[in-house]
């Protein structure tokens, strides 16, 4: 495999982040499922792949480009890498950041392999002059390379052998229309049930030589928001703690006891969005209230609240974005173990599931 990202590697994260920090990079590949019966969930993505794949090898052709799309840590380098190895072809690995110039893009198109899989990472945010080049090269196999400067400027045609684009991003909305439509198949992928994590954690365990009771597993699923490489690494956490405090076994109430720890709720909420949640709660019974009153009450930056925090909470259900501010659902107050003050505007009649929360 050849990588080919010269992006730096992203400095440690929160432990509920969902992009890979330094350990996550250094262990990942060791837990990377290898074909397509070992990958777990995403049925839809997985049958409708296998039906791609399958087609094009019989045919003893290179397979259509894929798009796949969604949030990161979902399994989209995996999936890429589980192509490559179905079509029995190399696969080279870069990002549209990595991309600057069309130049660098040629470079590495110029030097693939017949039908090599080349996985173009973050391809949302690749250069304007790149991403044209790469419409012709998706298309006819080809690309011309601009020789000199101004009125001298030759373009010199290059022919390619045929290779399989797996494109992946975190936006689909946000790729040009003429690039989206030359991708031959599409998937968009989900975050996981907590059963299907479970299998992954499983699965880890087991590679990882960890011993796990079923319970554990589910206690360490439950944080992980849906998402295998949070899973993977709350599992690393609650491993080092099993192994330091109890006999390295994890039980149900080891995972519990070593992610309150790392500070790491039940619902997977962490430091940062209790905070943003208590500030709501307390200080403005549940709001509305704006989003910079907000970020000054919990200390933080305005985008770090609504760009770490809040999408996790607006997708759990416990908080809510309306014209008129940030709002707490009933199930923060109920989350929190709280009781909303009688007549607040976002506010409930405490844990029970009733409230008259956008009744107002
Ligand atoms: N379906 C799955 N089954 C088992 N493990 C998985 C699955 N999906 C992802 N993983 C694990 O989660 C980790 C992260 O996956 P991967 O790097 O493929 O995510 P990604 O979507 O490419 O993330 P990013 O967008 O940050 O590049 C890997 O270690 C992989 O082993």
């Amino acid at each position: 495999m050849n990588w080919d990202d010269t992006t730096d590697t992203p400095a440690p994260e929160r432990l509920v982040g969902a992009s890979a920090d330094r350990e996550d990079q250094a262990v990942e590949a060791a837990l990377r499922p290898k074909d397509l019966d070992e990958f777990i969930g995403q049925e839809k993505v997985r049958e409708q792949l296998d039906l791609v794949l399958r087609a094009a090898r019989a045919r003893g052709a290179t397979a259509d480009h894929v798009l796949l799309s969604g949030a990161p840590g979902l399994g989209k380098t995996t999936l890429s890498m589980i192509i490559a190895a179905e079509m029995g072809a190399p696969i080279r690995i870069t990002s549209g950041p990595a991309i600057q110039h069309a130049g660098d893009l040629a470079a590495i198109l110029s030097s693939l392999q017949e039908g090599e899989v080349l996985f173009l990472d973050e391809i949302h945010r690749m250069s304007r002059p790149a991403e044209e080049m790469l419409y012709m090269a998706m298309e006819d196999f080809r690309v011309d390379v601009i020789v000199g400067k101004g009125p001298g400027a030759t373009a010199i045609p290059l022919e390619l052998p045929p290779f399989t684009l797996v494109g992946a991003t975190t936006r689909a909305g946000l790729l040009p229309p003429p690039l989206r439509d030359r991708f031959g198949f599409t998937a968009h992928m989900e975050f996981y049930e907590p059963a299907e994590l479970e299998r992954v954690i499983h699965r880890s365990a087991h590679l990882l030589d960890v011993e796990i009771a079923a319970a554990g597993a589910a206690e360490i699923a439950g944080r992980s928001r849906g998402t295998p490489r949070i899973a993977n690494r709350l599992l690393r956490r609650v491993r080092d703690y099993a192994q330091v405090k109890a006999d390295g076994v994890i039980t149900k109430e080891i995972a519990a006891a070593a992610l309150s720890v790392y500070e790491v709720d039940s619902r997977g909420l962490d430091r940062l969005d209790r905070a943003v949640l208590q500030a709501l709660l307390k200080l403005f019974a549940g709001g509305p209230v704006g989003l910079s009153t907000l970020a000054v009450a919990v200390g933080e930056e305005r985008e770090t609240v609504e760009e770490v925090a809040e999408p996790f909470l607006v997708r759990e259900g416990l908080l809510a974005r309306t014209p008129r501010g940030r709002v707490a659902t009933p199930a923060a107050w109920a989350h929190l173990g709280l009781t909303a003050p009688h007549g607040a505007t976002g506010g409930a009649t405490g844990g029970n599931g009733q409230q008259d929360l956008f009744g107002t």
